[in-house]
């Protein structure tokens, strides 16, 4: 390498490091929206520098993230911090999960943070982050940059702790907001409302013969979002632990659970076997280790950058592909022909399934950056997805076979909802289950999904086999103490 090339390298890498934690990756939008914001107003009034000009031309070239981004950015922090029970002000201060990371949040960033909440409805972010934004303020007593006041902050925290359900306490906030703006307008308004609510409520009360005390609760459920599709509050709460490496199978359980070296009956498998460790026994679930090589992995992600799109999801009702923020990453599909090492992987995959790999889609390459994820799914179509598939004539999805490509810094789990198993990605190793019960009826107990990588990056490449060509196989070696396992 060259001064030059270590230059930039250096520099590229430096990127990484800055966008690889969710805080970096919303402040430097943040940055980048807000700082673009400043130039359109300037030039707003001074159209005709020359200066400014020129940089209308980098907006178009370098795609300055717009206000959706940033909404986006928070968006995706917001999530990490429900699923990963991140405390607000270790957030803040550049800490997740107990590790430190380089950068703290202003007064400012949080105050955004609580903006967007806010903007979104989200009433029980609004009030942490703004929370966070008045006690860092008073840490900034130095601070002339700040774009809001403390009369702004408890605007906000006043509304949003009302809609959160505590109107005594919007009440408070709202007094304090009057002291130092008595002619606010809108907070007075508040005010009588506020007023004539707990009076109401007080009422109601006596009405129902309950002189219990004042204090009204204070509602700690979270808002429901509507990214983790139709999980329920209990699938939800198993989700996460699952997620957070909290929840596991029992010791017994793991105690029954074994490795071994595989040949599959497969000749070329008797020089090099197979290391199989068993994740799962009924539905079962497999981790084959070194399961591909890094030149294999590099090659890979080489054919698939370039052809990254939004991954996207079939609509069960139209068929249609379409984005949802249910999966959030970047793919592309590789066919099997284009190169002797996807070849080889392929046929890997065949000698580790048993599995006709005629009908299998193609070597799906998948990225997920911060905050990427998939919620809870399955792999196979339902009954009522009448129009999954359709077209492709091979039935359904038997099996999934997913190799992990790089190992994930923080969170990126591949999880079984309704098995305590979590599978932690590790780089070179691949997962292999099926999806359909013997008779070909989806099994229910293969939901799984991919939980948000909360810093560094996540790489996996999948192959999703089919029923079709599968009639008279059996993966022997397998089978043999699997259970029910499923073909
Ligand atoms: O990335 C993962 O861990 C799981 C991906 C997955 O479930 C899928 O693509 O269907
Ligand atoms: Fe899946």
């Amino acid at each position: 390498m060259d001064e030059y090339q270590r230059e930039h390298a250096d520099a590229a890498s430096d990127i990484t490091a800055y966008v690889s934690n969710p805080i970096n990756a919303y402040l430097l939008t943040k940055r980048l929206t807000t700082d673009w914001r400043q130039v359109e107003n300037l030039m707003e009034h001074d159209v005709g520098t020359d200066f400014l000009q020129n940089l209308t031309q980098y907006r178009n070239v370098l795609k300055f993230p717009s206000d959706e981004d940033l909404n986006g950015a928070a968006v995706a922090l917001l999530r990490l911090q429900d699923t990963y029970q991140l405390d607000t002000s270790s957030v803040a201060r550049g800490k997740l999960n107990g590790i430190q990371y380089s950068t703290e949040m202003s007064s400012d960033d949080c105050f955004e943070l609580g903006r967007q909440s806010y903007v979104n409805n989200d009433y029980h972010h609004t009030v942490l982050w703004m929370n966070e934004a008045m006690s860092r303020m008073l840490e900034e007593p130095l601070n002339q940059t700040q774009t809001f006041t403390r009369a702004d902050v408890l605007e906000y925290l006043a509304f949003s702790t009302y809609k959160e359900g505590n109107v005594e306490s919007a009440l408070v906030m709202t007094n304090e907001l009057l002291q130092l703006l008595p002619n606010h307008e809108r907070a007075n308004g508040n005010k009588r409302f506020y007023e004539k609510e707990i009076a109401h409520q007080k009422e109601m009360k006596k009405m129902k013969g309950d002189d219990g005390t004042d204090e009204m609760p204070v509602s700690d459920l979270p808002v429901a979002r509507s990214d983790t599709g139709e999980l329920g509050v209990k699938e939800r709460k198993s989700y996460e632990m699952l997620c957070r490496g909290e929840l596991k199978p029992s010791p017994t359980y793991m105690r029954s659970l074994r490795c071994r070296y595989v040949t599959n009956n497969v000749p070329f498998l008797r020089l090099g076997p197979l290391k199989l460790e068993e994740a799962h026994k009924d539905p079962y679930i497999v981790i084959y280790h070194d399961a591909m090589y890094d030149s294999e992995m590099d090659l890979i992600k080489r054919m698939a950058r370039p052809r990254f799109r939004r991954a996207t999801v079939q609509n069960s009702v139209t068929g249609a592909l379409e984005t949802a923020n249910y999966r959030i990453s970047k793919s592309a599909w590789l066919k099997t022909e284009e190169d002797s090492v996807i070849a080889k992987v392929v046929q890997r995959t065949a000698d580790m399934t048993g599995l006709d790999m005629e009908s299998a889609e193609e070597l799906q390459v998948v990225n997920y950056g911060i905050g990427g994820h998939y919620a809870p799914h399955f792999d196979f179509a339902r009954r009522e997805e009448k129009r999954a598939f359709e077209g492709l004539n091979l039935g359904n999805r038997i099996a999934t076979v997913l190799f992990y490509m790089s190992d994930v810094e923080q969170g990126g789990a591949t999880v079984f909802t309704t098995l305590r198993t979590a599978l932690w990605p590790k780089r070179g190793t691949a997962a292999f289950w099926m999806n359909l019960h013997r008779d070909g009826e989806g099994d229910k107990r293969t939901q799984h999904a991919a939980c948000p990588v909360l810093t560094g990056t996540k790489w996996v490449s999948n192959k999703w086999i089919h029923e079709r060509g599968q009639e008279f196989r059996r993966p022997c070696a397998l089978n043999e103490d699997s259970g029910d396992f499923a073909i």
